[in-house]
């Protein structure tokens, strides 16, 4: 049955009255008035949700009440895909003005928004490319001799998706650029091929949307979602290793694509042999089509990395700075941009060009020193704690003063710039957090350390505690 207008209006109403005495909180009413549905269309309603936090909550607490009152509204099982609507005003905190953040924005990036296609029954699946970021393009991706090939690959399965290499499988370590390659491919397919669904997903986020499809017995939903698209970019597969159930279904959504000629990209912090707890078949099928890996860059490529990066920012940063920086770290990119990010911070909140002198000041808490150990996300997130004056569980806590989001906003950027932990990682080690919740974290401590001299003072002084208890 597919409802929309004043006939799904109906429906909604009717659940949500049904609803409103499992409802206890005012701001939970709030939420669920702002709430609003989008279509529904052979089985699944798209809710908008006005918040990111509301959408968790409603996934978390009230999920399959609301598919129970639809279903019995419409007399048919519903499932429930629940997206935020881009571009709205965070909830506001009660308490607690912070010394320098104005809005206590604890989550904000926008999920895809699945679209509900009427021409075709059913179909509900995110726009085309629209949970990647716009950083990463192809136009922005410095090629060098350590990802030359990959680059080349990722390129040419954009242009002739299912066409050049199927599957295509990128593997490396630590921030090298696999993500980067990975969203290329979906924004430049998008744009050649306007009309084809293209799917972005982490193998973790694949793993707990199955898991929650199993749950709530709407397996079929889940299964279209990822069978019915034409391109399926698939970010950081070694995650599958621990998922032995989501191995099985990933490989009947791989079977079923590649059967239809419908391109699959993975990338990987490793290739398939050495992914040693994935089945057999499923390591055999990425061995199929093309295997490429990307290396460290060489000194000239991280040059010329910074040197793309300072562009972007706009800012004037000379040659011996982006040396200096290119010289001391070697190993991830995303390291050597947040070591470039910080000298160009600390220029414009001291109104000075960038100078070497100011580089190295700048810098001198952030490069590795020779005995440095392994830095832990458990180190970094007691530092931070003890540093605002909060304790780990506080972190971790759903409460959302404006000091406290600050604080863990900071821990978060910090793991992510200090540790090679991926996205949901981090996000699980903070309280189970979403994803896209550590990415907006990232975001806005990298604006605002341009922005706060005390807070650029605060994450500095932080880094060199981190560090110092780091030292072997
Ligand atoms: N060749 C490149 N040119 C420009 N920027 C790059 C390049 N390679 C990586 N970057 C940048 O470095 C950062 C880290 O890259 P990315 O997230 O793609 O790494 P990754 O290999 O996916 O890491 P992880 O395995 O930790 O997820 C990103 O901001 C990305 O834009």
């Amino acid at each position: 049955m597919d409802l929309e207008g004043q006939d799904l209006v109906d429906v909604w109403n009717t659940a949500v009255r049904q609803l409103s005495a499992d409802v206890p909180s005012a701001a939970q009413l709030t939420w669920m008035a702002e709430t609003h549905p989008i279509g529904l269309s052979d089985g699944v309603c798209v809710l908008s949700a006005p918040h990111e936090f509301a959408r968790e909550q409603l996934r978390r607490k009230f999920q399959d009440k609301i598919s129970g009152a639809l279903s019995d509204a419409v007399g048919s099982p519903v499932t429930l895909v629940i997206t935020v609507r881009p571009d709205t005003a965070e909830p506001t905190s009660t308490s607690d003005p912070a010394p320098f953040v104005e809005e206590p924005d604890d989550v904000r990036m926008a999920p895809p928004t699945p679209r509900v296609d009427s021409s075709v029954p059913g179909n509900v699946h995110p726009l085309p490319t629209s949970n990647l970021s716009d950083k990463y393009v192809f136009e922005r991706f410095v090629i060098g001799p350590g990802n030359r090939f990959a680059h080349a690959a990722a390129f040419a399965v954009a242009e002739a998706p299912a066409k050049a290499y199927n599957p295509l499988f990128i593997y490396g370590g630590s921030g090298l650029g696999k993500t980067h390659l990975l969203q290329a491919v979906g924004h430049y397919a998008g744009r050649l091929y306007p009309r084809s669904k293209i799917t972005y997903v982490t193998s973790e986020q694949f793993t707990s949307e199955f898991i929650e499809g199993v749950r709530s017995g709407h397996q079929a939903s889940f299964q279209r979602r990822y069978r019915d698209v034409d391109i399926l970019l698939i970010d950081d597969i070694q995650f599958l290793e621990k998922a032995e159930r989501t191995q099985e279904e990933f490989f009947h959504t791989f079977n079923a694509l590649h059967h239809a000629e419908k391109q699959i990209v993975l990338t990987s912090d490793r290739p398939p042999r050495a992914l040693e707890r994935l089945e057999d078949r499923l390591r055999t099928r990425f061995e199929m089509g093309l295997l490429t890996d990307v290396q460290p860059p060489d000194l000239e490529t991280r040059q010329a990395i910074l040197r793309r990066k300072a562009e972007l920012e706009e800012v004037d940063v000379p040659a011996g700075v982006l040396e200096l920086i290119a010289s001391r770290i070697s190993t991830n990119i995303r390291e050597l941009e947040g070591a470039l990010i910080r000298v160009i911070a600390a220029a414009s909140l001291s109104k000075q060009p960038v100078s070497m002198a100011l580089a190295e000041t700048a810098l001198k808490d952030i490069f590795p020193a020779a005995t440095l150990g392994e830095i832990t996300a458990d180190v970094i997130m007691d530092e931070t704690a003890k540093y605002f004056g909060f304790s780990t569980d506080e972190l971790c806590s759903a409460t959302r003063t404006r000091s406290l989001v600050t604080a863990r906003q900071v821990a978060m950027y910090l793991t992510r710039e200090l540790t090679e932990l991926s996205l949901p990682k981090i996000g699980e080690q903070y309280g189970g957090r979403d994803h896209t919740t550590v990415i907006h974290a990232n975001k806005k401590i990298q604006k605002l350390i341009r922005e706060r001299p005390a807070l650029f003072e605060q994450i500095q002084e932080l880094t060199g505690h981190i560090k110092a208890r780091s030292r072997g």
